[in-house]
Protein backbone atom coordinates (compact mmCIF):
# COMPACT_ATOMS: atom_id res chain seq x y z
CA UNK A 1 0.00 0.00 0.00
CA UNK A 2 1.02 3.92 0.16
CA UNK A 3 1.91 5.98 2.64
CA UNK A 4 2.28 9.71 2.91
CA UNK A 5 5.86 10.46 3.28
CA UNK A 6 6.07 14.23 3.53
CA UNK A 7 3.04 15.36 1.66
CA UNK A 8 3.46 12.92 -1.48
CA UNK A 9 1.81 9.64 -1.93
CA UNK A 10 4.90 6.86 -2.21
CA UNK A 11 5.29 3.13 -1.96
CA UNK A 12 5.97 2.22 1.67
CA UNK A 13 8.94 0.17 0.89
CA UNK A 14 10.29 3.72 -0.72
CA UNK A 15 10.06 5.17 2.52
CA UNK A 16 13.51 5.19 4.79
CA UNK A 17 13.39 7.15 8.28
CA UNK A 18 16.50 8.99 8.59
CA UNK A 19 19.04 7.61 11.49
CA UNK A 20 19.13 11.70 13.01
CA UNK A 21 15.53 11.98 12.76
CA UNK A 22 14.49 14.04 15.58
CA UNK A 23 11.59 11.83 16.07
CA UNK A 24 13.76 9.02 16.17
CA UNK A 25 16.46 10.68 18.65
CA UNK A 26 14.07 12.39 21.37
CA UNK A 27 10.88 11.67 20.23
CA UNK A 28 10.69 15.04 19.11
CA UNK A 29 7.63 14.87 17.71
CA UNK A 30 3.17 14.47 17.64
CA UNK A 31 0.87 12.00 16.32
CA UNK A 32 -2.60 11.46 15.47
CA UNK A 33 -4.72 8.26 15.18
CA UNK A 34 -7.94 8.92 13.11
CA UNK A 35 -10.19 6.00 12.75
CA UNK A 36 -11.87 4.90 9.21
CA UNK A 37 -15.23 4.02 9.18
CA UNK A 38 -17.30 2.86 5.70
CA UNK A 39 -14.00 4.34 4.13
CA UNK A 40 -15.37 7.94 5.97
CA UNK A 41 -12.30 9.99 8.00
CA UNK A 42 -14.25 9.90 11.50
CA UNK A 43 -13.87 13.24 13.17
CA UNK A 44 -10.83 14.22 11.01
CA UNK A 45 -11.18 18.26 11.53
CA UNK A 46 -10.72 17.27 15.02
CA UNK A 47 -8.15 15.31 14.88
CA UNK A 48 -6.19 18.05 12.69
CA UNK A 49 -7.19 20.90 14.68
CA UNK A 50 -5.88 18.89 17.45
CA UNK A 51 -2.33 17.99 15.18
CA UNK A 52 -1.84 21.68 14.93
CA UNK A 53 -2.28 22.70 18.19
CA UNK A 54 0.28 19.62 19.62
CA UNK A 55 2.67 21.37 16.95
CA UNK A 56 2.13 24.92 18.35
CA UNK A 57 2.48 23.88 22.20
CA UNK A 58 5.88 22.47 20.90
CA UNK A 59 7.26 25.16 18.29
CA UNK A 60 7.45 23.05 15.39
CA UNK A 61 5.57 24.62 12.29
CA UNK A 62 3.87 22.25 10.00
CA UNK A 63 4.91 23.02 6.37
CA UNK A 64 1.36 21.83 5.10
CA UNK A 65 -2.25 23.82 5.26
CA UNK A 66 -5.15 21.59 7.24
CA UNK A 67 -6.65 21.73 3.67
CA UNK A 68 -3.85 20.17 2.39
CA UNK A 69 -3.21 17.59 4.58
CA UNK A 70 -7.00 16.60 5.12
CA UNK A 71 -7.27 16.19 1.13
CA UNK A 72 -4.15 13.74 1.05
CA UNK A 73 -5.58 11.78 4.34
CA UNK A 74 -8.54 11.22 2.44
CA UNK A 75 -6.57 10.76 -0.82
CA UNK A 76 -4.33 7.75 1.04
CA UNK A 77 -7.93 6.12 2.21
CA UNK A 78 -9.02 6.12 -0.99
CA UNK A 79 -5.68 4.83 -2.96
CA UNK A 80 -5.39 1.73 -0.23
CA UNK A 81 -9.29 1.17 -0.29
CA UNK A 82 -9.58 1.29 3.38
CA UNK A 83 -13.05 0.61 4.44
CA UNK A 84 -12.71 0.49 8.21
CA UNK A 85 -9.55 1.09 10.31
CA UNK A 86 -7.49 3.66 10.88
CA UNK A 87 -5.03 6.04 9.95
CA UNK A 88 -1.55 6.50 12.11
CA UNK A 89 0.13 10.09 11.26
CA UNK A 90 3.07 11.48 12.98
CA UNK A 91 5.46 14.85 12.29
CA UNK A 92 8.88 15.05 13.68
CA UNK A 93 10.74 18.43 14.08
CA UNK A 94 13.13 16.90 11.32
CA UNK A 95 16.82 15.54 10.66
CA UNK A 96 19.51 17.29 11.88
CA UNK A 97 22.96 16.30 13.85
CA UNK A 98 22.06 15.36 17.34
CA UNK A 99 21.78 18.10 19.85
CA UNK A 100 19.41 18.44 22.50
CA UNK A 101 18.60 22.24 21.28
CA UNK A 102 16.66 22.60 18.06
CA UNK A 103 18.25 23.00 14.79
CA UNK A 104 18.86 26.28 13.27
CA UNK A 105 17.84 27.31 11.29
CA UNK A 106 14.90 25.20 11.65
CA UNK A 107 15.03 22.06 9.82
CA UNK A 108 12.13 20.28 7.38
CA UNK A 109 9.68 19.02 9.47
CA UNK A 110 9.00 14.95 8.38
CA UNK A 111 5.65 13.85 7.88
CA UNK A 112 4.46 10.15 7.77
CA UNK A 113 0.82 8.71 7.37
CA UNK A 114 -0.41 5.01 6.42
CA UNK A 115 -3.39 3.11 7.15
CA UNK A 116 -3.81 -0.13 8.85
CA UNK A 117 -7.60 -2.12 8.58
CA UNK A 118 -8.56 -2.48 11.97
CA UNK A 119 -12.39 -3.81 12.95
CA UNK A 120 -14.15 -2.11 15.63
CA UNK A 121 -13.73 -4.29 19.12
CA UNK A 122 -17.41 -5.02 18.80
CA UNK A 123 -16.84 -8.55 21.27
CA UNK A 124 -14.89 -6.52 24.18
CA UNK A 125 -17.11 -3.76 23.96
CA UNK A 126 -19.90 -5.71 24.68
CA UNK A 127 -18.26 -8.14 26.89
CA UNK A 128 -16.24 -5.23 29.37
CA UNK A 129 -12.36 -5.26 29.55
CA UNK A 130 -10.46 -5.57 32.58
CA UNK A 131 -8.63 -2.87 33.75
CA UNK A 132 -5.37 -2.34 36.04
CA UNK A 133 -4.43 0.58 38.38
CA UNK A 134 -1.23 2.21 37.93
CA UNK A 135 0.78 5.04 39.19
CA UNK A 136 1.00 8.10 36.65
CA UNK A 137 4.59 8.53 36.39
CA UNK A 138 4.50 10.66 33.00
CA UNK A 139 5.70 14.13 33.04
CA UNK A 140 2.98 17.35 33.33
CA UNK A 141 2.76 18.07 29.67
CA UNK A 142 -0.07 15.53 28.57
CA UNK A 143 -2.07 17.57 27.25
CA UNK A 144 0.27 17.25 23.85
CA UNK A 145 0.04 14.16 21.40
CA UNK A 146 3.68 13.90 21.74
CA UNK A 147 5.77 11.16 20.37
CA UNK A 148 7.24 10.80 24.32
CA UNK A 149 5.26 7.51 25.24
CA UNK A 150 7.45 6.16 27.09
CA UNK A 151 4.94 6.59 30.24
CA UNK A 152 2.78 5.43 28.36
CA UNK A 153 3.78 2.05 27.39
CA UNK A 154 5.45 1.46 30.26
CA UNK A 155 1.93 1.48 32.00
CA UNK A 156 0.04 -0.09 29.50
CA UNK A 157 2.59 -3.19 29.27
CA UNK A 158 2.07 -3.56 33.28
CA UNK A 159 -1.41 -4.05 32.38
CA UNK A 160 -0.90 -6.27 29.81
CA UNK A 161 1.41 -8.51 32.54
CA UNK A 162 -2.00 -8.48 34.53
CA UNK A 163 -4.12 -9.43 32.16
CA UNK A 164 -6.00 -6.27 31.54
CA UNK A 165 -6.60 -3.97 28.76
CA UNK A 166 -6.28 -0.86 29.55
CA UNK A 167 -4.25 0.52 32.91
CA UNK A 168 -6.00 3.06 34.49
CA UNK A 169 -3.33 6.22 35.39
CA UNK A 170 -3.72 7.77 39.20
CA UNK A 171 -1.44 11.05 40.68
CA UNK A 172 -1.59 11.37 44.34
CA UNK A 173 -5.13 8.99 44.45
CA UNK A 174 -6.44 11.59 41.58
CA UNK A 175 -7.49 9.48 38.58
CA UNK A 176 -6.41 11.16 35.72
CA UNK A 177 -6.70 8.76 32.46
CA UNK A 178 -5.55 5.55 30.99
CA UNK A 179 -2.20 4.25 28.66
CA UNK A 180 -3.99 5.45 25.72
CA UNK A 181 -7.51 6.37 26.34
CA UNK A 182 -9.98 8.42 28.75
CA UNK A 183 -11.61 7.31 31.52
CA UNK A 184 -15.22 8.18 32.62
CA UNK A 185 -17.51 6.93 35.80
CA UNK A 186 -20.89 7.09 36.10
CA UNK A 187 -22.23 7.49 39.64
CA UNK A 188 -25.90 7.95 41.07
CA UNK A 189 -26.56 8.92 37.07
CA UNK A 190 -23.90 12.01 36.92
CA UNK A 191 -21.22 11.04 33.97
CA UNK A 192 -17.60 12.08 35.41
CA UNK A 193 -14.26 13.06 34.11
CA UNK A 194 -11.60 14.77 34.62
CA UNK A 195 -11.55 17.78 33.23
CA UNK A 196 -9.17 18.70 30.16
CA UNK A 197 -6.38 20.09 31.86
CA UNK A 198 -2.34 19.48 31.42
CA UNK A 199 -3.09 16.03 33.17
CA UNK A 200 -4.80 14.67 30.18
CA UNK A 201 -4.98 14.44 26.84
CA UNK A 202 -8.26 16.01 25.66
CA UNK A 203 -9.46 12.78 23.55
CA UNK A 204 -11.71 13.54 20.52
CA UNK A 205 -13.58 10.77 21.56
CA UNK A 206 -14.03 12.21 24.96
CA UNK A 207 -14.92 15.23 23.06
CA UNK A 208 -18.28 13.43 21.25
CA UNK A 209 -18.91 11.65 24.33
CA UNK A 210 -19.36 15.11 26.15
CA UNK A 211 -21.13 16.68 23.28
CA UNK A 212 -23.87 13.58 22.75
CA UNK A 213 -24.37 13.98 26.78
CA UNK A 214 -24.89 17.88 25.93
CA UNK A 215 -27.67 17.25 23.63
CA UNK A 216 -29.45 14.29 25.14
CA UNK A 217 -29.21 16.23 28.79
CA UNK A 218 -26.86 13.56 30.56
CA UNK A 219 -26.12 15.20 33.16
CA UNK A 220 -21.74 15.20 32.80
CA UNK A 221 -19.32 16.93 36.06
CA UNK A 222 -15.42 17.37 34.33
CA UNK A 223 -14.09 17.26 37.93
CA UNK A 224 -11.09 15.22 39.49
CA UNK A 225 -11.87 12.32 40.95
CA UNK A 226 -10.29 9.56 43.11
CA UNK A 227 -9.54 6.04 42.96
CA UNK A 228 -11.76 5.14 45.92
CA UNK A 229 -14.79 7.00 44.09
CA UNK A 230 -13.58 5.03 40.77
CA UNK A 231 -13.81 1.46 42.66
CA UNK A 232 -16.87 2.44 44.22
CA UNK A 233 -18.70 3.18 40.55
CA UNK A 234 -21.93 2.24 39.21
CA UNK A 235 -20.14 1.95 35.82
CA UNK A 236 -17.09 2.62 34.29
CA UNK A 237 -15.23 2.97 31.08
CA UNK A 238 -12.75 4.42 28.74
CA UNK A 239 -12.56 5.84 25.52
CA UNK A 240 -10.49 6.32 22.64
CA UNK A 241 -10.38 6.42 18.81
CA UNK A 242 -9.27 2.66 18.87
CA UNK A 243 -11.45 1.50 21.81
CA UNK A 244 -14.51 3.92 21.14
CA UNK A 245 -16.63 3.66 24.15
CA UNK A 246 -14.97 0.32 25.88
CA UNK A 247 -16.63 -0.69 29.53
CA UNK A 248 -14.29 -1.53 31.76
CA UNK A 249 -16.07 -4.09 34.36
CA UNK A 250 -12.95 -5.14 36.42
CA UNK A 251 -10.41 -2.95 38.43
CA UNK A 252 -7.65 -4.91 39.66
CA UNK A 253 -9.44 -7.89 39.66
CA UNK A 254 -12.55 -6.45 41.50
CA UNK A 255 -15.84 -6.16 39.85
CA UNK A 256 -17.07 -2.86 38.80
CA UNK A 257 -20.85 -2.71 39.74
CA UNK A 258 -22.18 -5.86 38.77
CA UNK A 259 -19.13 -6.73 37.02
CA UNK A 260 -20.72 -6.07 33.40
CA UNK A 261 -21.30 -3.18 31.02
CA UNK A 262 -23.67 -0.76 32.58
CA UNK A 263 -26.92 1.15 30.97
CA UNK A 264 -25.43 4.58 30.92
CA UNK A 265 -22.70 3.06 29.26
CA UNK A 266 -24.48 0.69 26.77
CA UNK A 267 -26.83 3.79 25.95
CA UNK A 268 -23.51 6.15 25.10
CA UNK A 269 -22.25 2.98 22.41
CA UNK A 270 -25.82 3.36 21.23
CA UNK A 271 -25.70 7.11 20.45
CA UNK A 272 -22.32 7.03 19.54
CA UNK A 273 -22.63 4.62 16.83
CA UNK A 274 -25.51 6.79 15.39
CA UNK A 275 -22.56 9.73 15.73
CA UNK A 276 -20.47 7.26 13.34
CA UNK A 277 -23.63 6.34 11.09
CA UNK A 278 -24.26 10.29 10.67
CA UNK A 279 -20.45 11.29 9.45
CA UNK A 280 -18.98 7.90 8.01
CA UNK A 281 -22.49 6.84 5.67
CA UNK A 282 -21.71 3.80 3.75
C1 LIG B 1 -2.82 9.23 26.57
C2 LIG B 1 -4.10 9.20 25.77
N1 LIG B 1 -5.23 9.69 26.34
C3 LIG B 1 -6.40 9.69 25.68
C4 LIG B 1 -6.50 9.20 24.39
C5 LIG B 1 -7.85 9.22 23.68
O1 LIG B 1 -7.81 10.20 22.69
P1 LIG B 1 -8.72 10.09 21.40
O2 LIG B 1 -10.14 9.92 21.87
O3 LIG B 1 -8.48 11.36 20.65
O4 LIG B 1 -8.24 8.88 20.65
C6 LIG B 1 -5.35 8.69 23.75
C7 LIG B 1 -5.49 8.15 22.34
N2 LIG B 1 -4.36 7.59 21.79
C8 LIG B 1 -4.41 7.07 20.44
C9 LIG B 1 -5.74 6.57 19.99
O5 LIG B 1 -5.60 5.15 19.84
N3 LIG B 1 -4.30 4.81 20.02
C10 LIG B 1 -3.54 5.87 20.37
O6 LIG B 1 -2.36 5.90 20.66
C11 LIG B 1 -4.12 8.69 24.45
O7 LIG B 1 -2.99 8.22 23.87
Amino acid sequence: GKVIYNGELVERENVKVDIEDRGYQFGDGIYEVIRVYNGGLFTKNEHIQRLYESAEKIGLKIPFEKEFLCKKLEELVEENQLQTGIIYLQITRGVSPRQHGFPTPAVEPVLVAYTKSMERPEALMKEGAKGLLVEDIRWLRCDIKSLNLLGNIMAKQKAAESGCFEAIQHREGIVTEGSSSNVFMIKNGILITHPAVNLILNGITRQVILKICKSKQIPVKEEAFTVDDLVNADEVFISSTTSEIMPIVQLDGNKIGHGIPGEWTKQLQQYFMEEIQKECKN
